[in-house]
C-alpha cells in the first residue's frame, strides 16, 4: 500500500462534508483529532502563503486573534467586519489602532435590536481563496471549552471565467456582501468573482437586516431556507417524509410570542418542513437547548451560561416552549460537557434518526431577529440581524439521504434521538441566580 507522501491535514481529511467542531481543552485528545480543529490550525501556514484576510464576527479580542495567525502572517492586511453600534465601534477602534495593517468595516444596523452575528473568514492565499463559515466569536473563551461548528471550503483557485457552484453559492455570497454597501468590501467582491467556486457543494443560507419583499422575499432568512429545501430536496415519493421529525439546536432564544402558533410552528416550522412537494402535516419539532444541569456540570461550569443569554423576561412569557425542549447530549463526540455555542437545524427521515434529509450549521439562534418575521400579509420578511450558515442536501453528494451508518457518515455534533427535558429539568436562564448546587469548579451563579 503506497504511503501518502504529503500528510493529509485535518481539513482535507474532513472531505466531503468539510464540517468540523472546535477542539476542546480538557477532553481526551483523540476526540480532538477526528473532525475537530482549532483557530490556529485553520490559520496555519500548512495551507499556503496567506496574502490577506477578512474576519466577520460579533465579539473580537484583536490581540487573541492576531496570536492565532502564524507569526509570518500577522502583518498581512486584515479587514475586521463588525456590528455598527456606538459602544462596539469605540472598543474595536481602540483595539485596532496600534495595527496599521488592520482595516475596520462597520456593518450598518438600520433596524433596532439587530446584531452582526455573522461569523465568517475570507482567507486569500497565493493558491486561491478559502471561505470559512462558523459559530465562534473571536475571543479565547469561545474556542477553548465549547462546542462550535465550522465549515471550511476548499481553496478555490483563481479563474478567468465565472465558475459557479451547482448550489449558486458564489451568487448568493455576492448578494449577501452587497447588502453591506461598504467600500471596504469591494476588494473582496472582486476577489470572490475571480475565483472558481465549482467545488463548493453546500448552499448559503444568510440573513441581512431589512424588510425584504418582491424579488428579495426569498433571498434571506427562513424563506431562503424554505425556497432552497423546495428546490433541492427533490426526493422521489417524498410524501413518505411528511411527518419525519425536525431538530433545532441553538444557544439563545428570542421572544417567540404567547404560544407556538404565534411564529414558531405557523411560520418558522412551515419553512423547516418544506419538501419538494408541500404537505399540510405538521412534523414533530424537537428543540435542543442546555438545561441548568448541563451548564452546571459543563467544563466551564456556570460561566458557560454567560454565553447562553436566554433572559428571564422572554422565558417567563413563553413557558409553553419548555414542552419542545431537549437536553444537550453529545457523548459520541465526547462533548456533553463542552457547552454548545454551535447552532444547527436538521431533518431526519424518521424518529429512529438513522438517516438525515438535510443539515444546516449557522450563526442563527431561535429568534425572529435572526430568521425574520412575515409582515404585510406575508408579502415582506422583516429581519433585524446579519446571520450566515451553510445547508447540506443529499443530492449535492449524489445521495438520497445522509445515512448515519454510512462511511463516511455525516458528522452530527450531538446524540440522536435527542433526550427530552425531564420534569426536574429547567432551561438555562442567564439572569437568574443558581445557588443551591455548586458547579464543576465549586462556584455558584449570582448575576445580581
Ligand atoms: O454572536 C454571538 O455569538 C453572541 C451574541 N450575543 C451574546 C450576548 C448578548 C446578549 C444580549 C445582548 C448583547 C449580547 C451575551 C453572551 C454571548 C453572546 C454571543 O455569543
Amino acid at each position: 500500500v503506497s504511503k501518502r507522501l504529503t500528510p493529509v491535514n485535518k481539513i482535507d481529511q474532513s472531505e466531503p462534508y468539510r464540517f468540523l467542531l472546535s477542539t476542546v481543552h480538557g477532553i481526551q485528545d483523540n476526540y480532538n483529532q477526528q473532525n475537530a480543529i482549532s483557530l490556529k490550525e485553520i490559520l496555519s501556514v500548512e495551507h499556503g502563503q496567506l496574502i490577506r484576510s477578512a474576519q466577520f464576527n460579533y465579539m473580537f479580542d484583536i490581540e487573541f486573534l492576531l496570536e492565532q495567525y502564524p507569526l509570518e502572517f500577522r502583518l498581512k492586511p486584515l479587514l475586521i467586519v463588525h456590528g455598527d453600534s456606538r459602544h462596539d465601534n469605540q472598543s474595536i477602534k481602540n483595539q485596532c489602532s496600534p495595527y496599521p495593517q488592520i482595516e475596520i468595516c462597520p456593518a450598518r444596523l438600520d433596524i433596532p435590536f439587530g446584531t452582526h452575528h455573522t461569523k465568517m473568514m475570507f482567507l486569500l492565499y497565493e493558491t486561491g481563496l478559502r471561505i470559512v463559515i462558523h459559530t465562534a466569536n473571536l475571543i479565547l473563551q469561545d474556542w477553548r471549552q465549547k462546542t462550535q461548528g465550522i465549515w471550511i471550503s476548499p481553496i478555490c483557485p483563481k479563474t478567468n471565467d465565472d465558475r459557479e457552484s451547482k448550489t449558486n453559492f458564489k451568487k448568493d455570497l455576492l448578494e449577501y456582501i452587497e447588502r453591506y454597501r461598504a467600500r471596504q468590501l469591494q476588494f473582496w467582491q472582486k476577489t470572490i468573482n475571480e475565483h472558481d467556486f465549482s467545488s463548493i457543494n453546500v448552499h448559503l443560507i444568510s440573513s441581512t437586516p431589512g424588510r425584504h419583499t418582491g424579488p428579495d422575499l426569498n433571498k434571506f432568512g427562513h424563506l431562503k431556507l424554505r425556497q432552497t429545501l423546495k428546490n433541492y430536496l427533490n426526493l422521489d415519493k417524498d410524501e413518505q417524509y411528511n411527518s419525519s421529525p425536525i431538530i433545532g439546536q441553538f444557544s439563545s432564544i428570542g421572544s417567540l410570542g404567547p404560544n407556538a402558533n404565534s411564529w414558531l410552528t405557523k411560520e418558522f416550522l412551515t419553512s423547516l418542513k418544506q419538501l419538494s412537494s408541500s404537505s399540510l402535516e405538521s412534523p414533530e419539532l424537537k428543540l435542543i437547548y442546555p438545561t441548568v444541569e448541563n451548564v452546571r456540570t459543563s467544563l466551564e461550569g456556570y460561566m458557560a451560561g454567560g454565553s447562553l443569554p436566554y433572559n428571564m423576561q422572554n422565558a417567563m412569557r413563553q413557558t409553553w416552549l419548555v414542552n419542545y425542549l431537549h437536553r444537550w447530549k453529545a457523548d459520541h463526540r465526547h462533548r456533553s460537557q463542552a457547552s454548545p455555542h454551535i447552532k444547527t437545524y436538521l431533518r431526519a427521515t424518521n424518529d429512529q434518526f438513522k438517516d438525515i434529509l438535510w443539515f444546516l450549521v449557522t450563526s442563527a439562534n431561535l429568534s425572529k431577529a435572526a430568521w425574520g418575521v412575515l409582515e404585510k400579509n406575508n408579502t415582506q420578511l422583516m429581519i433585524r440581524s446579519y446571520e450566515i450558515g451553510v445547508l447540506y442536501t443529499p443530492k449535492q453528494f449524489s445521495k438520497a439521504t445522509f445515512s448515519l451508518p454510512d462511511s463516511p457518515s455525516f458528522p452530527i455534533p450531538y446524540d440522536l434521538p435527542p433526550v427530552k427535558y425531564q420534569t426536574s429539568d429547567k432551561p438555562w436562564i442567564v439572569d437568574v441566580a443558581y445557588k443551591d448546587k455548586p458547579d464543576s469548579h465549586g462556584n455558584m451563579w449570582d448575576p445580581s
